[in-house]
């Protein structure tokens, strides 16, 4: 069985054609900047030893058109013969609300749930809708199948997820912490476990990438994550502030009449390394840090630091550490930011070691002093395996498992 697996995020959208059970990859796809005039697009068709990739640089206005791109390179690689070839398609979903706790298999109800939560995640839900609506249309045949990143934290102690606000917002309005990338979260916690050997370990997942999370994960289990009722609090992302004192919040809306949709714009589209330095993209900042540039540099001490306030508060809350794992865009590529996270903690047993920390490769690795009492390790997330895997599963269940209504 091959299933199609489409992962649209902030800023990107990522997709990967998967040979099951076998796990083996036909195609991988990008399309970063999304929205900009120089989108990036990148695929890879893998065909046994055969690699042929295909790059270009073009204006991707938004993921319907990104949508029509993926179509296009998986007609014109031969992946794809007619629209009948696919039986499975895996789509990732930010926000799953108290209503879903494992993936789902897509019908009306389901998507009128995802298109009702865009509100708490309007960066993602509403895209994760029209990529899911574009896939109905062109692949009728097909099952459409949802992942959320918010399954993994359900695990969460609700002294954990709970705000301190009166009881009645959480039981009738369901205001609490959901956390997201889990399906990231989850899947380089795995690869931890069988790479340390250790089943019992105590670790943080720090996902870095236009959206930022870090996660305490015990023994495979998310017990607390930084993102919340929406993908907006925690740590310094792209455009997106993190935590902020909400009387920062009331003092706008009063001083300056802003409306909860331009609040919604502030915190969410024009804040975090966008709203600091001019750029959501770290690669740009890093590039003004180099040329001596005063934002750059503070958004570059402001998002290190925060990362490890947390790092800090995790450990407490772990009551030990065992791990800490780098992922997603920034937290592979950016040797310079894992080391200005990790300078100055060798009290908590972090030690990086400065050579591997600033040898590129793909592939999982560790970065850590070999002395030091915490691994420090970098894993290449997979949200597109994960998403298939699950996909996968979920199918296979004799009869299906449908969706978990929790409420
Ligand atoms: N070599 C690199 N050095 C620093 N940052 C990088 C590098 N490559 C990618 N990034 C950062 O990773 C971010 C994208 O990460 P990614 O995980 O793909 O994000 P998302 O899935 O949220 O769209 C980009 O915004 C960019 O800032
Ligand atoms: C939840 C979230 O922020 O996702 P992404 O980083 O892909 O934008
Ligand atoms: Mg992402």
């Amino acid at each position: 069985m091959n299933i199609l697996v489409i992962n649209s995020g902030s800023s990107s959208l990522k997709y990967q054609l998967f040979s099951m059970p076998d796990e083996r990859p036909l195609c991988t796809g990008l399309i970063e900047k999304i929205g900009k005039e120089d989108s990036l697009i990148r695929h890879k068709t893998i065909r046994e030893e055969d690699v042929q990739v295909t790059e270009k640089t073009l204006a991707v206005k938004d993921f319907g058109e990104g949508m029509k791109h993926v179509l296009a390179l998986l007609t014109d690689s031969g992946l794809i013969k007619n629209t009948d070839d696919l039986e499975v398609i895996g789509h990732r979903v930010v926000h799953g609300g108290e209503y879903f706790s494992t993936a789902v298999v897509i019908d009306p109800d389901v998507k009128q749930k995802i298109l009702g939560l865009s509100t708490l995640a309007p960066l993602h839900n509403p895209v994760n809708y029209k990529c899911i609506e574009f896939a109905e249309k062109i692949f009728p045949n097909a099952k459409q199948i949802a992942v959320f990143d918010t399954a993994f934290h359900q695990t969460m102690p609700e002294f954990a997820f709970r705000y301190a606000i009166p009881e009645k917002y959480y039981s009738e309005m369901h205001i609490r912490a959901y956390g997201f990338h889990g399906t990231s979260h989850k899947y380089v916690s795995e690869r931890a476990m069988e790479w340390l050997g250790k089943p019992d370990v105590k670790m943080i997942s720090i996902h870095l990438g236009n959206g930022c999370s870090i996660t305490a994960v015990s023994g495979g289990k998310s017990i607390d994550t930084s993102m919340g009722f929406g993908p907006l609090s925690g740590l310094v992302m792209g455009t997106r502030s993190g935590d902020i004192d909400p009387s920062v919040i009331l003092h706008l809306q009063r001083k300056e009449g802003k409306t909860a949709d331009e609040m919604d714009k502030l915190l969410n589209n024009e804040s975090g390394l966008l709203g600091l330095a001019g750029s959501n993209d770290m690669r740009d900042v890093m590039k003004m840090l180099e040329s001596g540039n005063y934002d750059a540099e503070l958004a570059i001490d402001m998002y290190a630091y925060r990362i490890k306030k947390y790092i800090g508060s995790y450990t407490a809350v772990l009551n030990g550490l065992d791990a800490i794992v780098f992922t997603a865009g920034v937290g592979e590529n950016d040797a310079l930011m894992r080391e200005k996270i990790c300078r100055g903690m060798e009290y908590f047993g972090i030690q990086l070691d400065a050579e591997s920390n600033r040898i590129k490769s793909d592939q999982i690795r560790e970065i850590s002093e070999k002395s030091a009492g915490v691994k420090v390790l970098v894993i290449p997330t997979n949200e597109e395996l994960e998403i298939a895997r699950q996909s996968f599963e979920l199918l296979r269940e004799d009869p299906p498992c449908e969706q978990v209504i929790l409420y």
